[in-house]
């Protein structure tokens, strides 16, 4: 992709130098975690996918990692590399080390067989150069206390447990729940080692910025067993008018709406608070339906997780698609060449669920859309609008109709996100 300055390679590295890896990492990221942090927070790294650029007196100048997910997309999942631990070093910067890294990192991934590769971006000019399309928006609340919702039957027969978090005793709950809640959503990354289960319910003092520590909110059904829940914490503030304790909810989430509606009407009442701040929800949280005034929860938008096909075909056909499409697509990708020609993709058979397998070939036909890969990937996970994409003058339509139809192919009625970030 570009080359590194002489002297520099790009080596693999083994847990033994583990503490160079982090280090370059705090450099870049300008934080260094208190010892009690790094003990208490697991290491979710996987070394066998991780790397570094070493320079020629064998120090490391730049770093990242990736984790072997298998992401969720619109109605199956496919191999994903889910980039992470990126940093270069200040003094390093602008030299073409990450450039470098990503070439490193497309290879490696397509070797494993890994059609796509997902990230969260640190800024969000730094990866559509190479390809990354922003996939799905996630939705910020803040919700004032006593927020009204919309009644749901069943949901007073729902009990509430509130309690401080515990790994030992929290860590299946809330994988399991995590991953029953999002079945069917793309984007829902499974947390799929006992480190990343881990990583929601840890809480060194560090993280609390001045709140409580950690709490959990358990719905239960009248079986006991769970069907919701919220990480939170308030932090203690005091008005001349009185207590206005902030709620921020690290993580909730629910297997229906009853569960749904008992846990926020829960959240949404807790004494001596003022208001419940949310975090990457999806944008047709069950939330956002309940509450009778949603404009008063001032809702927010940030981009949540970003998209690279790394192999066209191989991606496009491991997704499902929501009506019959017969296209030609002229896809342009910079960085993967392979990429970078005319694609046919065909559905098949309409399958018992109402949606449509594809294969996708090379051709020589006439595109009725050229675009390129980084908008391929934004649309990948069903959540934008190739139509969307035309307008704003990002893919080009060659046939009138095409990206409607295409689009109406491509997209899928549950919102792409994932809940954390990896
Ligand atoms: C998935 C994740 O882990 S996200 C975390 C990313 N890490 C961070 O944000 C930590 C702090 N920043 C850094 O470590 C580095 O500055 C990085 C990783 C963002 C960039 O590394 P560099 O080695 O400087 O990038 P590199 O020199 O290869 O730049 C490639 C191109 O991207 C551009 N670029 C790189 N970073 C940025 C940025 N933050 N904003 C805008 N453009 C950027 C460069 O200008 C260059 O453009 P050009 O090709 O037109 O000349």
């Amino acid at each position: 992709m570009s080359p590194l300055p002489a002297g520099y390679r790009i080596v693999s590295v083994p847990e033994s130098r583990k503490d160079e890896f982090v280090a370059v990492d705090h450099l870049a990221f300008g934080f260094e975690p208190t010892p009690e942090t790094l003990a208490e927070v697991p290491n979710t790294l996987e070394w066998d996918r991780t790397m570094a650029v070493e320079r020629a007196d064998g120090t490391l100048a730049a770093v990242h990692s990736s984790y072997a997910f298998e992401l969720p997309v619109p109605g199956a999942s496919v191999p994903c590399a889910g980039l992470t631990w990126v940093g270069v070093r200040p003094d390093e910067r602008r030299r073409g080390l990450l450039s470098a890294m990503i070439g490193t990192h497309f290879e490696r991934a397509l070797g494993r067989g890994e059609p796509v590769s997902a990230l969260f971006a640190a800024e969000t000019a730094i990866y559509g150069r190479f390809g990354y399309g922003s996939a799905a928006d996630d939705l910020r609340l803040k919700i004032p206390r006593g927020a009204k919702l919309r009644e749901i039957a069943g949901s007073e027969a729902l009990t509430v447990s509130f309690e401080p978090v515990d790994r030992e005793r929290h860590t299946d709950l809330v994988s399991d729940l995590h991953r029953r809640a999002g079945a069917g959503r793309p984007g829902w990354m499974p947390r799929n080692t006992a480190a990343l289960q881990a990583r929601p319910v840890v809480d060194p003092p560090a993280w609390r910025d001045g709140g409580e520590p950690l709490r959990i909110v358990v719905v239960r059904d009248q079986d006991g067993d769970p069907r919701a829940y919220a990480l939170l914490r308030r932090k203690e503030t005091w008005v001349d008018a009185g207590p206005r304790y902030p709620v921020s909810v690290r993580e909730s989430v629910a297997v229906d709406a009853a569960a749904a509606h008992r846990l926020w009407s829960f959240v949404l009442d807790l004494d001596l608070t003022s208001d419940v701040s949310t975090w990457l929800l999806p944008t047709d949280d069950a939330l956002v339906h309940l509450l009778v005034d949603v404009r008063a929860a001032l809702p927010r938008l940030a981009d949540n997780v970003w998209v690279r096909l790394l192999d066209v075909p191989a991606a496009l056909a491991g997704r499902r698609y929501l009506a019959p499409l017969d296209v030609v697509l002229d896809v342009t990708d910079a960085h993967l060449p392979a990429n970078a020609r005319r694609w046919r993709l065909v559905t098949g058979e309409r399958g018992d669920d109402g949606t449509y397998g594809a294969r996708v070939e090379p051709t020589d036909a006439e595109p009725a859309l050229t675009v390129h890969v980084r908008e391929l990937g934004a649309a990948y996970l069903g959540g934008r609008s190739l139509t969307a994409m035309v307008t704003a003058g990002l893919v080009v339509e060659h046939a009138a109709g095409a990206a409607l139809q295409a689009g109406g192919a491509f997209g899928w009625p549950v919102a792409p996100v994932c809940s954390w970030v990896f």
